[in-house]
C-alpha cells in the first residue's frame, strides 16, 4: 500500500517535477514512452537510467516542452504546463553538445539569456561572472569558445543554463563527451551545483556508473517503462527484476529451486564456501580491474556467472583460464526479483 500523502498546501508541493501516465507515440510508431508515473522531489538529483532506445531522451524533452506528449499531464511544481511553451515552464536544458555560440565569448554566451531579455551590458556580465564563478570559469570568462577546452565549454554551458533560474535543470547525456577522467571530476562539480543552488536537476545517462554516484532518484527506464525508480541503493541492492539486477548492479541472476534471485558479484566466490550454495564451473575469463578483479565462470550448460572478489583475496590463490572451480555465494546474500 502506497503511503498516504501529507496535504498540500495552496501552490506548493513536495515535487518539483510530477509525470503523470505520460505516453509519447511518434507518427506511425510504437510508444517511445509508455504510461510513465514518475514525481521528482524538490531540489533533488534525479537520473534517467537505460539503455539506448528506452526512452530517457523523450521523457526529457518532453520536460522540456520540445517534444509534445501523446497521453497524460507533465506538472513542474504543481503546476500542469503539459501544453506550454518551453520559455514558461522553469526548465532549463543542458545539451550534449554545449552548442556554445562560437563568435561570442564564455562571458557573453553566459550571459546571452539576459542580453535577449533586454537586461544592460554592465548588469548582465557581474550577473554572467557570478555564475561563471559558480562553474569556476571567471578566469577564462574573455576566452572564445575555440580557446577552451572541452570540459570547460561545458562548465561555460552550465552556466549559460543557470542563468536562467531554472527551477528544473534538465543534462542531456552531458558527460559523454568527456575523457574518463574530466568525467569524473565533472560528475563531481554537477553535484556540488545542484546542491549548493538547491534546484533539482533531471540527468540521462548510459552509465550506471554515473548514476549511482550522482542520484537521490535512479529511474531505470527499458522499453519506454519504468522498471524502477528509487534511491541508488535500493536499485542497486534491491531490484526490482531481473533487467534492473542486471543492467544496474550486474548482478548474477540465477533461478534457485524455481525463483529468479539476483546476487551482487562481489558476494560470491569461486572457492568452495561451507553452506552455501555451490556450482561447478569452469574459469572462462579474468579481469584485473585494480582494487577489485572480475571472474568469468560458465557451468556445464554453458550458463555464465560472474564474481568480483578483492585483488588480495585473488593473488593469495589465483585461479587461471580453464581451471574447475566451485562458483559459490551464501543464502543471505540473494534477492529475490519479481521477474
Ligand atoms: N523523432 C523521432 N521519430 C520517430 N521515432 C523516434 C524519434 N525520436 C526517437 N524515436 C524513437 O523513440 C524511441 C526512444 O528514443 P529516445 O531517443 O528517447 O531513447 P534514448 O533512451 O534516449 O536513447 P539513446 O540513449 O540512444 O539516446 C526509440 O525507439 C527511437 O527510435
Amino acid at each position: 500500500m502506497p503511503e498516504a500523502e501529507p496535504p498540500v498546501e495552496d501552490g506548493a508541493t513536495k515535487y518539483d517535477v510530477e509525470l503523470v501516465a505520460v505516453s509519447k507515440s511518434y507518427d506511425g510508431g510504437a510508444k517511445a514512452v509508455d504510461t510513465i508515473s514518475l514525481r521528482i522531489p524538490k531540489a533533488s538529483y534525479c537520473c534517467l537510467l537505460g539503455p539506448s532506445g528506452c526512452g530517457k531522451t523523450t521523457t526529457l524533452r518532453m520536460l522540456a516542452g520540445h517534444e509534445s506528449v501523446t497521453d497524460g499531464d507533465v506538472l513542474i511544481h504543481n503546476r500542469n504546463v503539459t501544453d506550454g511553451a518551453p520559455s514558461a515552464r522553469g526548465t532549463s536544458m543542458m545539451f550534449q553538445s554545449y552548442a556554445l555560440f562560437p563568435h561570442l565569448s564564455a562571458l557573453d554566451n553566459a550571459a546571452f539569456s539576459l542580453k535577449i531579455k533586454g537586461v544592460k551590458k554592465a548588469e548582465r556580465h557581474a550577473k554572467a561572472m557570478e555564475f561563471l564563478k559558480l562553474v569556476q570559469m571567471d578566469h577564462l570568462a574573455h576566452r572564445m569558445p575555440a580557446q577552451l577546452s572541452g570540459g570547460q565549454q561545458q562548465r561555460v554551458a552550465l552556466a549559460r543554463s543557470l542563468i536562467t533560474r531554472p527551477k528544473v535543470l534538465l543534462l542531456d547525456e552531458p558527460l559523454s563527451a568527456l575523457d574518463p577522467f574530466l568525467r569524473v571530476l565533472m560528475r563531481t562539480e554537477l553535484k556540488r551545483i545542484q546542491t549548493e543552488l538547491g534546484i533539482t536537476f533531471v540527468h540521462v545517462t548510459h552509465s550506471q556508473e554515473e548514476a549511482l554516484a550522482l542520484s537521490d532518484l535512479v529511474v531505470v527506464m527499458s522499453d519506454g517503462q519504468i522498471m524502477q525508480a528509487g534511491s541508488a541503493r535500493d536499485v542497486f541492492e534491491k531490484p526490482s527484476n531481473a533487467f534492473v539486477a542486471k543492467f544496474i548492479g550486474g548482478h548474477n541472476v540465477i533461478d534457485v529451486e524455481g525463483r529468479k534471485v539476483s546476487v551482487r558479484a562481489d558476494k560470491c566466490r569461486i572457492v568452495q564456501s561451507v553452506g552455501g550454495t555451490n556450482i561447478p564451473a569452469e574459469v572462462t575469463n579474468i579481469e584485473y580491474q585494480g582494487p577489485m578483479v572480475r571472474i568469468l565462470v560458465k557451468d556445464s550448460d554453458g550458463k555464465e556467472y560472474h564474481a568480483q572478489i578483492s585483488d588480495s583475496r585473488f593473488f593469495a590463490d589465483p585461479p587461471v583460464i580453464g581451471e574447475k572451480v566451485t562458483f559459490s555465494w551464501m543464502p543471505e546474500d540473494e534477492w529475490r526479483l519479481a521477474a
